[in-house]
């Protein structure tokens, strides 16, 4: 590796395209940051990088160590520090949107021209971003690149999701328009989150623990104490209203239209990821009209990885078992489940898909509206497609690595 901080205040792209340019990393250690290092290492992306650490709150104390990485800065730097910002090439950050509402537009103000990689929303529909996920949109990016983007955002965890399983029947244009249900892990709140519905849990098992031991007690007795546990002794600070043993049919902002901010990223970063419609980046031309997507979105008890149900109504009445094949050979990460019982229950759960970069696709049928019309179930590691993994590839490309 070379040296840590480049020199030149506003980097050109190509100290990008050099040997092991500067990146600095913000966020590494919250819970998309930590997924991130840990594939990073897996997949030895640190020979191809010079990583900078950065913290919003220690600044000056030991920089992380991970074996084989021996970055040049061995203390944190500070990530509201301006002039150090300034100097890297590039910069991938998993902090989260209210830093990057308050730094980067400083940042751009002061002249800095490097590639921006973040996992927050704040940038994503910007008209000089590009949603990045490669393996479904490498064009979009590639042109992108070409004609001097510098913004690279990770979509919405649902909407990667899901394109990342069902993404060959849209690059193929085979869908007319879709609707999701979604059913989303604590996990998409953050760490917090996934702590209050464990605590959640054990609150409820402990209001009827001696109940529960005992074969002969009264289920409705159980179900009753269970009930008066939910409404009155769970800690519901993160979500607000409790979540163990019940689903929260709202997830982010309320636009004050009836849609969800969460339901309306399902049609807009779709549409944006293909490179459809409009809103698109410099120098990404038009693949076709949007395609009208919509979702409605609920919050539910699983920890980690979230599921979806969708309608689709596609252009033409294809077999299905061309259908099936379109969905396998999407992506190399789509793995096609038979609609079968069994092989759905085992594969097409939270606790299947958790850990893995396989989105399983299932429950593909023809409904009764007409032979056009397809339910599918798809469900995904939101942390890794969902927020880390294309940041990560997404840094490989923008130093030619991938
Ligand atoms: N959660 C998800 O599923 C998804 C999240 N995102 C985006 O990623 C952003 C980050 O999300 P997430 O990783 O869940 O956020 P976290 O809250 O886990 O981490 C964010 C930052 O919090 C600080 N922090 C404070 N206390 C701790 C602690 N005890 N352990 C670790 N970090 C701590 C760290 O900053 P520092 O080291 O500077 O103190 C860290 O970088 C989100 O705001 C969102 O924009 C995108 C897609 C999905
Ligand atoms: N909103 C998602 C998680 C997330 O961070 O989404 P976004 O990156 O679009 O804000 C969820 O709660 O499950």
């Amino acid at each position: 590796m070379t040296s840590a901080v480049n020199s030149s205040v506003s980097p050109a792209l190509s100290a990008v395209a050099g040997e092991s340019p500067s990146v600095g990393l913000i966020g590494w250690r919250g819970m998309v940051g930590s997924v991130l290092i840990t594939r990073m290492l897996e997949e030895g992306d640190f020979a191809h990088i010079n990583p900078v650490f950065f913290s919003t709150s220690n600044a000056g104390g030991q920089a992380p160590s991970f074996p084989g990485v021996t970055p040049e800065e061995t203390t944190l730097q500070d990530a509201f520090d301006l002039d150090t910002l300034l100097k890297l090439p590039i910069i991938v950050t998993a902090q989260g949107g209210d830093y990057t509402s308050e730094v980067y537009p400083k940042l751009r103000e002061a002249g800095w021209s490097g590639i921006w990689i973040d996992a927050a929303s704040t940038l994503r529909m910007a008209d000089t971003s590009i949603i990045a996920l490669d393996p479904i949109n490498r064009d979009v990016i590639d042109a992108g690149l070409e004609a001097g983007v510098k913004e690279y955002i990770g979509g919405n965890c649902t909407v990667s999701n899901m394109l990342m399983g069902l993404g060959g029947l849209f690059t193929h244009d085979l869908v007319e328009w879709g609707t999701a249900m979604t059913y989303q892990a604590a996990s998409g709140g953050g760490a917090k989150h996934m702590r209050e519905l464990l605590n959640q849990f054990g609150t409820l098992h402990s209001a009827v623990a001696e109940d529960l031991s005992d074969p002969a007690a009264a289920i409705l007795d159980i179900d009753r104490a269970v009930l008066e546990a939910q409404r009155n002794d769970l800690d519901a600070t993160q979500f607000g209203v409790p979540l163990a043993g019940s689903l929260i049919p709202w997830i982010d902002a309320d636009l004050g239209n009836g849609v969800a901010k969460e339901e309306w990223k399902a049609g807009v970063e779709t549409n944006k990821i293909l490179g459809r419609g409009e809103n698109l980046a410099p120098g990404v031309t038009s693949r076709g009209a949007a395609v009208p997507f919509d979702s409605l979105c609920v919050r539910v008890g699983a920890l980690r990885s979230h599921s979806q149900a969708l309608t689709l109504k596609l252009r033409e009445d294809l077999p299905l078992a061309e259908i099936e094949s379109i969905i396998a050979s999407g992506t190399e990460f789509s793995s096609f489940v038979p609609n079968e019982k069994d092989a759905t229950v085992a594969a097409l759960t939270p606790v299947a898909a958790t850990g893995s970069l396989q989105i399983p696709v299932g429950r593909i049928r023809k409904l009764e509206m007409g032979p056009e019309y397809i339910s599918a179930f798809t469900v995904g590691d939101q942390l890794l497609w969902g927020a880390a993994e294309p940041l990560r590839r997404m840094l490989l490309i923008s130093v030619g690595k991938l």
